[in-house]
């Protein structure tokens, strides 16, 4: 276990909860009676979730600036001289795989997982019964500071080292990808998605905050929509450096 975390008790999945289809097709069963998933929720699950990442990643970095030239160093190094990156070059980058775990823990692209109840169990207090809908809500546990330390801040070391937490649904206090049976398969094609042009972005660009802005100024208001976006747009001046 990492020294800045605690496990939580795995309270939240291990209910008796089976999953249900996040479709927004209305020709779709929600039941989540093994019916797959249809190319148009393939994009809607696949663009939006991906493109706020990066706009997040971008965000947290600017309000960090230590964790931005931590990034860059890293992707400058590992990239030195390269005219063309290719997917392949993207392993070296251990620290920018820290600061998307991070973006993705404080802003969890969809933060209600839905399921259905299979038997019934007790939650706070109240009775859940049977064929009951409930939203595991993975943005509040991934913000939740009885399972992280200082869970506000903007940290990726936190994911360094030791730290067994991972996406892919068998740590419960980190679900961006939800878990189960009906976890994204889109996990892998969704990373390679983000950390390409976010290693592009910082390979050949810095970035800085218009009119002297400082960063703690920077609005981080979420919109919820199909994804948890930026409210308002990020409005950054890069600097062509290589
Ligand atoms: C940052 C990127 C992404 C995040 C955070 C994300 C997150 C999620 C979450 C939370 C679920 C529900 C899982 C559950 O019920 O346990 C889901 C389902 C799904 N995702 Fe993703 N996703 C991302 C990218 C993608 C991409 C790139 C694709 C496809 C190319 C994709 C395809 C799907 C599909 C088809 C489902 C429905 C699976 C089912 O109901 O069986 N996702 N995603």
């Amino acid at each position: 276990m990492s020294n800045t975390m605690r496990m939580p008790p795995s309270k939240h999945l291990q209910l008796p909860f089976r999953s249900i289809n996040l479709s927004v097709s209305p020709t779709q069963s929600t039941t989540g009676d093994g019916d797959g998933s249809k190319t148009e929720d393939i994009f809607a699950a696949g663009i939006d979730t991906s493109a706020s990442t990066i706009e997040w990643a971008l965000s947290e970095m600017v309000r960090n600036p230590r964790v931005m030239a931590k990034a860059q160093a890293e992707i400058r190094e590992a990239f030195r001289g390269k005219q063309r990156i290719h997917e392949s070059d993207l392993d070296q980058l251990s620290y920018l795989k820290l600061v998307i775990k991070e973006t993705l823990r404080l802003h969890v692209p969809l933060p209600l997982i839905p399921r259905e109840c299979t038997e019934k169990c007790m939650i706070g207090g109240y009775e859940i019964g049977v064929g009951t809908r409930v939203m595991v809500n993975a943005w509040a546990i991934a913000r939740d500071p009885e399972y992280w330390h200082d869970a506000e801040r903007f940290m990726p070391e936190r994911f360094d080292g030791n730290c067994p937490i991972d996406f892919r649904g068998n740590s419960f206090e980190y679900l961006p990808f939800g878990g189960g049976r009906r976890i994204c398969p889109g996990i892998t094609f969704s990373l390679a998605s983000i950390m390409f042009p976010l290693a592009l972005l910082l390979y050949h660009f810095n970035w800085e905050l218009p009119n002297a802005m400082k960063p703690e100024d920077l609005d981080m208001t979420e919109h919820f929509g199909l994804a948890i976006e930026r409210k308002n747009d990020l409005c950054l001046i890069p600097t062509l450096v290589l």
